[in-house]
């Protein structure tokens, strides 16, 4: 459904120096710096597939969206997204095509949403029974029908993401691309676009793509993923055999009734790191340890009043790749 073959973007900015001189100087001078934002892309998303595109802060996966639906021409490399090549086709892709940009919004601000779906389906030229039967459904699943009648600046960002979601799909698009689509998002509502998602994609074999940073929040929605750092794919597969394949560490705290100084905690194995602090022992451990089995060694000597548990967010992960050079 969607082939990437040695995709690159190279970005070129004219190079500005500071103030007006700076301004003035930069329209007589033709000198540039180059961004290599995607550096030799290649991945397959097949028909029915719902694919996480992870990465930290501006590893590429903004730049890979917007050449997928043709809005950025690639430097070099090939895109064939349900047989089109999107830079060229853009139109004829726009009707096999659903996208959500996180961060922007394709709703007309001062319109209630009701008019931009029906402006929408306009658009599309989807029929009006088609439209009538698509909106219901949409507008349930997502809990909207409150407020289809509010104009879009005075929705909460959790109301407006719903409606952009149904804003999307209201030409039963066969592609839906989501960019970052839960930035900002409480739990609540994180957990209904998850369902959403899930809906969409077993109802209608839709075929996803989602980019995010949120490591957790895609693993139980995503069959796979593809990780990318420095415009580079670094790993392409499911989230449990990345969790394998890199070094994942848990940080376990642990507050005691009293404080320790029992020498047998320095022994533990698969213990990397131990830090005492009066009654708060913070222990990182690697995957070898079973924090349950840990705990209850502690529990053996000692009253436990506080554990946390928490597992390397992506930004850890990518840099013990680094750390440990273990690129793939
Ligand atoms: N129009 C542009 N001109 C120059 N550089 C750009 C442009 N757009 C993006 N970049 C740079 O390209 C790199 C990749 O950006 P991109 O937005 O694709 O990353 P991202 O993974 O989506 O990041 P984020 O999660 O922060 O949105 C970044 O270094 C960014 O600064």
């Amino acid at each position: 459904m969607i082939h990437v073959e040695n995709l690159t973007k190279v970005y070129r900015q004219k190079k500005r120096e500071a103030g007006i001189v700076g301004a003035l100087k930069s329209l007589f001078v033709n000198d540039y710096t180059s961004k290599l934002a995607v550096d030799g892309v290649s991945f397959e998303i097949y028909e029915g597939e719902i694919v996480g595109y992870i990465g930290t802060n501006g590893a590429g996966k903004s730049s890979t969206i917007k050449m997928l639906i043709g809005i950025l021409l690639p430097s070099s490399g090939l895109i064939d997204v349900n047989g089109y090549s999107p830079f060229k086709d853009r139109k004829k892709l726009a009707k096999d095509i659903g996208v959500v940009f996180g961060q922007r919004s394709q709703l007309w601000w001062d319109l209630p949403i009701s008019e931009t779906f029906q402006l929408l389906a306009d658009i599309y030229g989807v029929s009006k029974e088609e439209y009538i039967q698509t909106i219901n459904e949409l507008v349930e699943v997502l809990e909207i029908k409150d407020i289809l009648h509010v104009p879009v600046r005075t929705l909460s960002l959790g109301q407006r993401m719903r409606a952009e979601l149904c804003a999307a799909l209201i030409h039963k698009p066969k592609i839906l691309l989501l960019d970052e689509p839960t930035i900002g998002l409480d739990v609540i509502i994180k957990k209904r676009i998850e369902h959403f998602i899930i809906h969409i994609n077993k109802k209608f074999n839709t075929t996803i793509l989602i980019t995010s940073h949120d490591l957790n929040y895609l693993e139980k929605l995503c069959n796979r993923v593809i990780l990318i750092d420095h415009g580079k794919v670094l790993f392409n597969g499911p989230i449990g055999r990345m969790k394998e394949t890199f070094e994942i560490f848990t940080r376990v705290e642990i507050v005691l009734e009293e404080a320790t100084s029992d020498p047998s905690l320095y022994n533990i194995e698969g213990v990397i790191k131990i830090n005492i602090d009066k009654n708060t022992i913070t222990f990182i451990c690697s995957k070898k340890v079973n924090t349950i089995e840990l705990i209850e060694f502690i529990s053996k000597t000692n009253k436990i009043i506080d554990i946390k548990i928490i597992e390397d967010s992506l930004e850890d992960i990518i840099g013990n790749v680094y750390e440990n050079k273990s690129i793939l």
